[in-house]
């Protein structure tokens, strides 16, 4: 749809509105509050209807999407809904042509970067604008995106971030949510959950995380189910869950006292105490930190001369120091995804989410 000079026309915009309703992919939560807002902006000018109450999470994020475009004018609001939709329409009419699943598991990661050389598979979460934050489809992509690096000729794996954050964890607004479905999206949650930290403790090859900065919740706990990592002297690590009603995952209920003593698990786990990388290095979780200016020629320098070494040696080692936990971790992971499906439906959880989606708190 083409721009003119007066912008878009109210005939472009209700062929947008048209539009919407025949796209065929959920285009997820941030992009509808965006056009959501806009919408409204567009057709009845600023956010003029009483603040939600605090528990009704999905009007009260909707309400603030709409009262943060202030006094943005109503032809501006028509034509940033025209462009929203005509990019989601492009990105769909592309995708919508059915590709062969190889095809679709090579170069088909819209969250994630993947390569692969010099016998190294690097998989990289790209979504640097909200520090590298875990959406539902970027866990199936990691899941998917593991599956082929396991199968591929490389010799290690690594993962990384993009941009200044290694992973801000989960994203926060996966619980945007109406609250009649909240029952659902925490039985659905917590399954991924369970597969997607299962992935993690199957995986039968080296795997490395190069953490690039500084790493919230689940990027910092799911580290403890791979088998190096090499941290910038930027990285901090973060496990803030009580401050948002939850519980440990990724098996660290276990994982951490037996790694650092209990005492020390606990001031990360229960009271979400940051440790620097040299703390979590002197605590058994990172395996070296490196000076940023040059962290990535150091990590990748070393990383290529393990890649040369023999390959089915180093996957049989792995093996052999993981296989005797895997039974037991798959029983805490399973656990512990059980506990959280709970969590997920407490007011101490639904308050803290909305405190920092509601911009009051920040770790
Ligand atoms: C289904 C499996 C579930 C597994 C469960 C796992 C549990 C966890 O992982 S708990 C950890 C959850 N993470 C957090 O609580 C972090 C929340 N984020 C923050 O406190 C801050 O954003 C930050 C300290 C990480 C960074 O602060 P900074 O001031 O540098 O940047 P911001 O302006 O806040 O962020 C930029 C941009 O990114 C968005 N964002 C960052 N982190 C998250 C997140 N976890 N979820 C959703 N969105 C996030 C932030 O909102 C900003 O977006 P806008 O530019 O659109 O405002």
């Amino acid at each position: 749809m083409s721009k003119t000079a007066m912008g878009a026309s109210q005939k472009d915009f209700e062929s947008a509105v048209n539009q919407m309703k025949l796209l065929k992919k959920d285009p997820g939560n941030e992009v509808k509050l965006k056009l959501y807002a806009h919408y409204k902006q567009a057709t009845e000018g600023p956010c003029n209807t009483p603040k939600p109450a605090v528990f009704d999470l999905i009007n009260k994020a909707k309400w603030d999407a709409w009262n943060a475009l202030g006094n943005l004018p109503k032809e501006t609001a028509r034509q940033n809904y025209v462009d929203l939709v005509s990019g989601l329409s492009s990105s769909s009419d592309s995708s919508s042509q059915v590709k062969p699943e190889a095809d679709r598991k090579q170069a088909g990661y819209e969250t994630l970067v993947m390569t692969s050389e010099d016998g190294i598979t690097k998989i990289m979460l790209n979504r640097p604008t909200k520090m590298n934050a875990l959406t539902t489809q970027m866990y199936q992509e990691i899941m998917l995106a593991l599956e082929a690096a396991s199968k591929d000729d490389s010799t290690i794996t690594v993962l990384t971030g993009n941009g200044s954050y290694f992973s801000s964890g989960n994203d926060l607004t996966n619980f945007v949510i109406s609250p009649d479905e909240l029952e659902e999206r925490a039985r659905r949650g917590a399954i991924l959950l369970r597969d997607f930290v299962g992935c993690f403790i199957d995986f039968p090859k080296p795997l490395v995380a190069v953490v690039n900065g500084p790493a919230v919740g689940i990027s910092v706990t799911i580290l403890r189910l791979f088998d190096l990592v090499y941290a910038s002297d930027r990285a901090t690590f973060h496990t803030p869950f009580s401050h948002l009603g939850q519980t440990p995952e990724a098996c660290s209920s276990y994982t951490f006292p037996s790694l650092m003593g209990p005492a020390k698990a606990a001031e990360m786990l229960i009271f979400g105490k940051k440790l620097t990388a040299a703390e979590a290095c002197a605590r058994g979780l990172v395996t070296e930190v490196f000076p940023d200016s040059t962290f990535q020629k150091e990590v990748w320098t070393r990383l290529k001369a393990y890649s040369k070494l023999p390959r089915n040696a180093l996957r049989i080692s792995k093996q052999m120091i993981r296989n005797h936990e895997k039974e037991k971790l798959h029983a805490i992971n399973a656990e512990e995804s059980r506990i959280l499906q709970e969590r997920w439906q407490s007011d101490e959880c639904m308050n803290a989410i909305m405190n920092f989606l509601s911009r009051k708190a920040k770790l």
